[in-house]
């Protein structure tokens, strides 16, 4: 592995229409075994994911959102259909760290400081000390928490927790970040305010971004192409361009095409709850 990444990047992979692609799916399926029984949670899944964008993965709970997620990384295996990341496998792009994952749970080390959570990566990769310091405190910088790299994290607020997660899935350098519901469980104010940190994040490193999420307005506010869920067996039954310019902010929410956007987001996932039988 290699966090400086000297060589130059692999080629990306021109899309039919004429785009790239760093996430490239194509017949992506995934049984799980249950009590000797066979059960279909994603069937079918053709998706790709345009280098530099901001992708959204929304669906009713339980559609495989999150399983999804975890083939595109190199957690599970699917059971049928290809991925390519950066023209890649998903283990050879996890190899080159390629991406980094931001889960629901920040899951920090309750002994580590912030800053020591977040050179954890470079630490296990053998990378010197000082250089470690240093990245550590430009992406601590980065994610607005200057001042707490010495804080445990048992002395962060959650949106600072997660701000630290976020900081240590950046520190390998991963031009593709991962996000499943990161700003789970926090109230609706601060929810706005990480979006509004993840975006100047996204904008600022350049990262292509796929986010698992079960909220409209966050979708519509964070990215350009929002893939919506179906559940029985897990299918993508729409896609969803958004067309807002950037950055956005809480007047862009104001504006009536972010309202347009969130009713025709709603209206497709009503029919995609209503297509499970909830
Ligand atoms: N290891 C597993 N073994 C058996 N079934 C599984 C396993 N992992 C996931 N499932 C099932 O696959 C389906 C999809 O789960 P997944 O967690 O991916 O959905 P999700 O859309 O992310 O849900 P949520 O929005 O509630 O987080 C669910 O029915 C779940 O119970």
């Amino acid at each position: 592995m290699s966090p400086s990444k000297g060589a130059l990047p692999a080629p990306v992979p021109r899309t039919a229409d004429g785009g790239t692609g760093v996430v490239r799916a194509t017949g992506i399926g995934k049984r799980f075994d249950v009590g000797g029984g066979d059960f279909t949670a994603l069937d079918g899944i053709a998706l790709t994911v345009r280098e530099g964008s901001f992708c959204s993965l929304i669906g009713p709970s339980g559609c495989g959102k999150s399983t999804l997620l975890r083939i595109l990384s190199d957690v599970v295996p699917p059971t049928t259909g290809t991925v390519e990341i950066f023209g890649r496998s998903p283990a050879e792009a996890r190899g080159e760290s390629e991406f980094g994952f931001v889960f629901q749970d920040p899951v920090l080390l309750p002994w580590r400081t912030a800053q020591a959570n977040v050179e954890l990566p470079l630490q296990v990769t053998g990378v010197p000390k000082a250089e470690r310091r240093e990245r550590a405190a430009e992406l601590l910088r980065l994610v607005g928490l200057e001042g707490f790299e010495k804080a445990l994290p048992a002395k962060l607020s959650g949106g600072m927790a997660r701000r630290v997660a976020i900081a240590r899935a950046l520190i390998l350098k991963p031009r593709l970040l991962f996000l499943d519901e990161p700003f789970n469980g926090l109230d609706e104010i601060r929810r706005r305010q990480m979006n509004d940190e993840l975006q100047r994040i996204w904008m600022s490193t350049g990262t292509t971004a796929v986010l698992v999420t079960h909220n409209v307005s966050e979708a519509v506010f964070l990215s350009d192409q929002v893939l919506v869920m179906g559940r029985g067996p897990g299918r993508v039954i729409a896609e969803l361009d958004i067309d807002l310019p950037r950055p956005r902010t809480a007047e862009t929410m104001l504006l009536p095409r972010f309202t347009e956007y969130e009713r025709t987001l709603t209206a497709l996932l009503t029919d995609a709850y209503a297509g499970a039988g909830l």
